[in-house]
């Protein structure tokens, strides 16, 4: 039994539905809490009591599960299955053997799976997402507030978000400013939703659930339902999160064997049994044939890539947050990325404040500055944001004004208002992206043209321009809800603030349009100021795309404008993902690298998020991969990682099942062509035992440069094709030695034609390791492990062993006859490689 403190006097679970119903005061009663928080040592008896604030399917998975899981896979199934067959009629060598190879895969695999969880969690941990939470540390002392891991918060305490806060649990609002969340996880509407803290509740407004994200605004809330309890927990929409584009190809290429393995079997006992009259006494060997044809280390070889490429990554700063991601990283032929912080510095400096004549007005800045200093002081918790603090930077003074009600910048609305008492009366001050702000104006046509055409000189400099406006606020109206509403403003005029290009940028963009990959910037700037930066800094422009005018488009239409741009302007969250969506429909893999907000939803549209270390706790969140800093070089480090895993999981791929498909080809053949079956059951698996251990040297080999100069994903189609052709050639190399060891040789019985076949088999495969790669040099692991294959090859027959296998020693000639055969095999097998390989630039596997 689990130990837990009594405490009777408090309700454990308050049901969600109550909280939903009650007052803010009632609230807080219910969940044994106040305003200034729980205590800590009350909290820490709340986590022992409702356990950890983790959602049931992130837990770690234990031990046991994790070895039935691995049983639970498709090949392990048939191998069962056929192992259960070989039992059945008494096959027990074969049996034993199955069992063995079964066991030694699930246990290779579930140990690579628990390695390689433990190092992502580690590295997730770096990453992992922050509440604010505000406690006292004891009954009555002054509370504080602290950042906590999200999994350690407690029904009852109390938590302040702000933008790009995840919320992190379920809870009730006690406050709120402006605030809006985006909900799509848990409701599907795209669009961020606004919450109010009413005392007396109608609907769920002063609700938020986990799952969501704030927008905009902030706000105090007291946690209603932590964990298993959340509605997200509850409802089917948890976690489950889509299959990557990695995992749909292993699976391809797995359910086409698989569907081979269990075709295998029942052809071949027929066509024994047709031709050669052979009744169930070819089961085993039928049974053998389909075992042979089984990849059982693909898991452990990809995980073992995959895992070392991260290892090596996370040394550089850069996490990967699950495996499969390394492996679309390397696929990703399109990266979208945002402006500010990613091609300049994001270190804004201000320049000018501009009347609507275009002459110097110091008056705007003084508004704009009145805007930031309040939209940041009367925001709680406070929010960063680089445009507002130069504003403040460049104008310390703007007079005498007191805030009453501000709301933040939106990304949505790309406005940030401030409510404000200026002498007597009350003034609303607007601040944001010039089009919606003029579009709050009250301009004649004219003047609005006027006033556009101004910004868009401004903006041609590379400039950043904001738009300033204000209107007499009637001092008896209360504060409205939604500030960014307003309406009926008088333009004042504009403050154009300069972003320096980052001096690393070009050479990471040409960097990696080497690598194949097409760079577009979405971005929610000025055209001309987005068009002039990225030129700046190398990139042929073309025709900048403004995203306002792709709302009419079909999404084919779409995909066909934003294929030929590099820069989209004026991108809301939304459109952001849309265009990402779009290009991902044409066909493309393609990685979004942004930090803010508003790249949240392109960030979950991509193939790959990537952002940097100091995104917002949502992005961070969405992302696949999280760099050291936000950097165009540390994108190409993981690129080159991801390529090189994938790189050595096709090399894997194409050698295994080449010469299993040989094998089995020639095998099936075999056993029609002689009178006795071509191999004895127990070794064909003690030779598959034996490849298997070799090929994991492969998850270790080097990296072909080629293949780390264009985009590589694994593609199911490309590698069946290969393995055909390359297996039928395995397949001649046998035949050829059936036949050398039948007619040159003169073999006659079963042993030593066995034990010729078994040496030819080692000693093609260690060629073929070395060989079907699309690179010449060989790594330790892979000479070590192809020689081996090679001595256990040479000298198992002549071995005391031996005879526990069925095989015998053979006379050198036949040694001589074996090795020429195998040489033959080498010399068209590195003809026709060199060849393929050498215009592999144009290839991709
Ligand atoms: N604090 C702010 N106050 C007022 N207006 C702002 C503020 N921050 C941004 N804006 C305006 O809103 C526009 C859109 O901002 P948003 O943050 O969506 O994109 P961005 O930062 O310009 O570009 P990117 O997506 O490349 O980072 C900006 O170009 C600017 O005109
Ligand atoms: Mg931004």
């Amino acid at each position: 039994m689990v130990w837990a403190p009594e405490a009777p006097s408090t309700p454990s679970r308050p049901a969600q539905g109550d909280i939903a119903a009650l007052s803010r005061l009632q609230a807080l009663r219910l969940l044994d809490s106040g305003p200034r928080g729980l205590v800590e040592a009350d909290a820490e008896a709340r986590l022992l009591r409702h356990g950890e604030n983790v959602l049931p399917g992130r837990r770690p998975v234990s031990w046991p599960r994790r070895l039935a899981r691995s049983l639970r896979d498709p090949f392990t199934m048939v191998l069962l299955a056929l192992g259960l067959v070989s039992a059945l009629i008494a096959s027990w060598g074969t049996a034993g053997v199955i069992v063995l190879l079964v066991v030694a895969s699930c246990v290779l695999r579930s140990n690579g799976e628990y390695r390689a969880d433990r190092s992502t969690a580690a590295l997730r941990e770096l990453v992992a997402t922050t509440a604010t939470v505000r406690r006292r540390p004891s009954e009555d002392a002054e509370p504080w507030e602290r950042e906590i891991p999200v999994d350690q918060l407690v029904p009852g305490d109390v938590v302040k978000l702000g933008p790009g806060d995840l919320v992190p649990a379920d809870v009730r609002l006690l406050r709120a400013r402006g605030l809006t969340v985006h909900q799509a996880p848990l409701t599907g509407e795209s669009a961020p939703v606004p919450k109010r803290a009413l005392d007396l509740p109608e609907g769920d407004d002063h609700l938020c659930r986990q799952g969501s994200s704030v927008v905009s605004g902030s706000a105090l809330a007291v946690v209603a339902a932590t964990g298993a309890d959340t509605m997200l927990a509850g409802s089917s929409a948890a976690p489950a999160r889509r299959l990557s584009a990695f995992d749909r190809s292993v699976n391809g290429i797995s359910w086409t064997l698989v569907r081979l393995m269990v075709i295998i079997p029942p052809v071949a006992l027929v066509a024994n049994a047709v031709l050669r009259g052979r009744g169930l006494e070819a089961l085993p060997f039928a049974v053998a044939v389909a075992v042979g044809l089984t990849p059982e280390m693909l898991p452990v070889v990809v995980t073992t890539a995959l895992a070392r490429g991260s290892a090596l990554l996370a040394r550089g700063g850069v996490i990967v947050k699950r495996l499969a991601a390394l492996h679309d990283v390397g696929a990703i032929d399109v990266l979208c990325m945002d402006k500010t912080g990613t091609l300049t510095r994001d270190r804004p400096v201000l320049r000018d404040s501009i009347g609507p004549d275009g002459d110097p007005d110091p008056e705007v800045l003084r508004w704009a500055a009145i805007n930031s200093f309040w939209t940041l002081h009367l925001a709680d918790p406070p929010v960063p944001d680089a445009l507002d603090e130069a504003i403040l930077l460049g104008a310390p003074d703007h007079g005498d004004v007191e805030g009453v009600d501000a709301s933040p910048f939106d990304p949505v609305s790309r406005v940030s208002c401030a409510l404000v008492r200026d002498g007597g009366a009350h003034r609303v001050v607007v601040k944001g992206a010039v089009e919606p702000v003029l579009e709050r104006c009250t301009l004649s046509p004219p003047d609005r043209l006027r006033a556009a055409r101004l910004a868009d000189r401004l903006a041609e400099e590379g400039l950043r321009v904001l738009a300033v406006a204000t209107a007499d606020h009637p001092a008896d109206r209360p504060a409205v809800h939604r500030l960014g509403e307003e309406r009926g403003l008088a333009f004042a005029g504009f403050v154009t603030l300069a972003d320096e290009p980052s001096p690393e940028a070009p050479a990471a963009l040409a960097a990696l349009s080497r690598r194949g990959i097409t760079p577009k910037v979405l971005t929610g700037d000025h055209p001309a100021t987005a068009a002039r930066t990225c030129r700046d800094l190398g990139l042929s422009v073309g025709t900048v795309v403004n995203a306002g005018e792709l709302a009419d488009l079909s999404d084919a239409e779409l995909a066909e404008a934003v294929g030929r741009a590099t820069v989209v302007t004026r991108c809301t969250p939304e459109q952001k993902a849309r265009v990402v969506r779009a290009l991902r429909a044409r066909g493309h893999t393609v990685g979004f690298l942004g930090d803010g907000v508003n790249d949240l939803a392109a960030m979950r549209a991509a193939d790959v998020g990537i952002c940097p270390r100091g995104a917002v706790d949502v992005t961070r969140e969405a992302a696949d991969v999280v760099l050291a800093a936000k950097d165009l070089a540390a994108v190409d480090h993981a690129v080159v990682a991801g390529r090189r895993s994938t790189g050595n999981i096709v090399t894997y791929l194409r050698i295994a099942l080449s010469s299993n498909v040989g094998n089995v080809i020639a095998m099936l053949a075999a056993g029609l062509a002689l009178p006795f079956l071509p191999m004895l059951p127990v070794q064909v698996l003690v030779q598959n035992l034996c490849f298997d251990a070799a090929q994991l040297a492969l998850a270790f080999d080097r990296a072909d440069p080629a293949v780390l100069r264009r985009p590589l994903r694994l593609r199911p189609r490309a590698i069946l094709r290969f393995v055909v052709g390359f297996g039928a050639l395995n397949a001649v190399a046998d035949l050829v030695t059936f036949a050398v060891l039948t007619w040159v040789l003169g073999v006659a019985g079963a042993p030593a034609f066995h034990t010729g076949w078994f040496i030819e088999n080692m000693l093609t495969q260690a060629v073929i390791m070395l060989l079907l790669r699309p690179i010449s040099g060989v790594s330790r692991p892979l000479g070590l492990a192809t020689g081996a294959l090679a001595a256990v090859g040479l000298l198992l027959p002549l071995s005391p062993l031996a005879s526990a296998f069925g095989l015998v020693a053979l006379p050198a000639t036949s040694y001589l006859w074996l090795l020429a055969v195998v040489g033959l095999y080498g010399v068209t097998l590195l003809a026709l490689t060199r060849r393929r390989f050498r215009d592999r630039g144009r290839r991709t596997p």
